[in-house]
């Protein structure tokens, strides 16, 4: 049974949020539903949730999502997370409404977008599970959770599965790499063409695709397994993985090394080769 996690909330003014403004959930939040998922609740499950601006990422947005993403992190009882928007949109790129008339001085003067890389910052393994429109930003805000789904051409209904728009701020084109540093399959440019999920896999933008109706319980599935592991080897597992994206293959190699040697100080390390010689389930006690 899903946990509602409580946040705080803060807002955007946007198209229909203003006025009688968008009403915060019970939970807290304005722009996101948070809760815990799987069967021992060991799933951090963020649903981007602003449908009249197609989870368009405003300020108030990320606000909450890097709330949301701190308190999955200091869970203690969450393995991993997974992030998904609406049927028709995973999120239409930044909000083009709160940019439109911002200065070069409020952009850099006033850090905007910092704290956006939250999504990429966070230890435990994060799924994007991507329906819909994914749009420039989200784009790489999928690529950041690195073990992106999306929902399969078998399932399209209008609009398509992933498709890509170009992004006015960057000239029509789109570079992922600020998102994934030198990872090969990230140095292309997107041009603006709309891309289906099988190609986007083909592509090496999406790991998993699935129809539609499977697209959530199969990320949370995915996550629930990760979780069932011990979440600190995971978190070591995902920083050397990190460092194989963003390093040279010398550097990513030393690291992996070095987090490897890590791991024959934690008892897990001791319990899950134990497990394996006695062909018995492990017993992890995150330690
Ligand atoms: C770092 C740079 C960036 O991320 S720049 C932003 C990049 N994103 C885009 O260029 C996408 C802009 N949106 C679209 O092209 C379309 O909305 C669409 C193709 C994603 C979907 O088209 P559709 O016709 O199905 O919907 P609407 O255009 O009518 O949109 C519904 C509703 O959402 C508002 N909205 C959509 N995207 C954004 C956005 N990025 N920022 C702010 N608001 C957005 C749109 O204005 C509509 O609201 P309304 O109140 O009716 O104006």
């Amino acid at each position: 049974v899903p946990v509602p996690v409580l946040l705080a909330a803060r807002g955007c003014s946007s198209a229909g949020e203003r006025g009688s403004g968008r009403r915060e959930r019970p939970s807290g939040q304005r722009f996101l539903q948070v809760q815990k998922a799987g069967s021992k609740g060991s799933v951090g499950l963020i649903r981007l949730q602003r449908p009249q601006a197609l989870n368009a990422l405003c300020e108030g947005l990320m606000a909450e999502l890097r709330r949301a993403l701190d308190a999955f992190e200091a869970d203690a009882q969450v393995g991993a997370i997974v992030i998904t928007g609406s049927d028709k949109a995973f999120a239409a790129g930044a909000d083009i409404k709160e940019m439109q008339g911002k200065s070069f001085q409020q952009c850099y003067g006033g850090a905007f977008l910092a704290g956006w890389d939250r999504v990429a910052t966070v230890r435990k393994p994060t799924i994007a599970a991507v329906n819909g429109y994914a749009v420039s930003v989200p784009v790489s805000l999928r690529a950041l959770c690195r073990v992106p789904h999306a929902r399969g051409r078998d399932s399209w209904r209008s609009p398509p599965a992933v498709p890509i728009t170009p992004s006015p701020g960057a000239g029509g084109t789109q570079r992922l790499t600020r998102a994934v540093g030198k990872s090969l399959a990230m140095e292309m440019v997107l041009t603006g063409e709309r891309i289906s999920a099988a190609e986007a896999k083909a592509a090496g933008l999406v790991s998993k695709v699935f129809p539609v109706d499977k697209l959530l319980d199969a990320a949370i599935s995915c996550a629930e397994k990760i979780a069932s592991n011990s979440k600190l080897v995971v978190a070591m597992a995902k920083e050397s993985v990190n460092a194989a994206f963003e390093t040279t293959l010398a550097e990513g190699n030393r690291t992996e090394k070095r987090l490897f040697y890590a791991t024959f100080a934690t008892d897990d390390r001791k319990e899950g080769m134990t497990a394996f010689v006695e062909k018995r389930k492990a017993n992890f006690t995150d330690s």
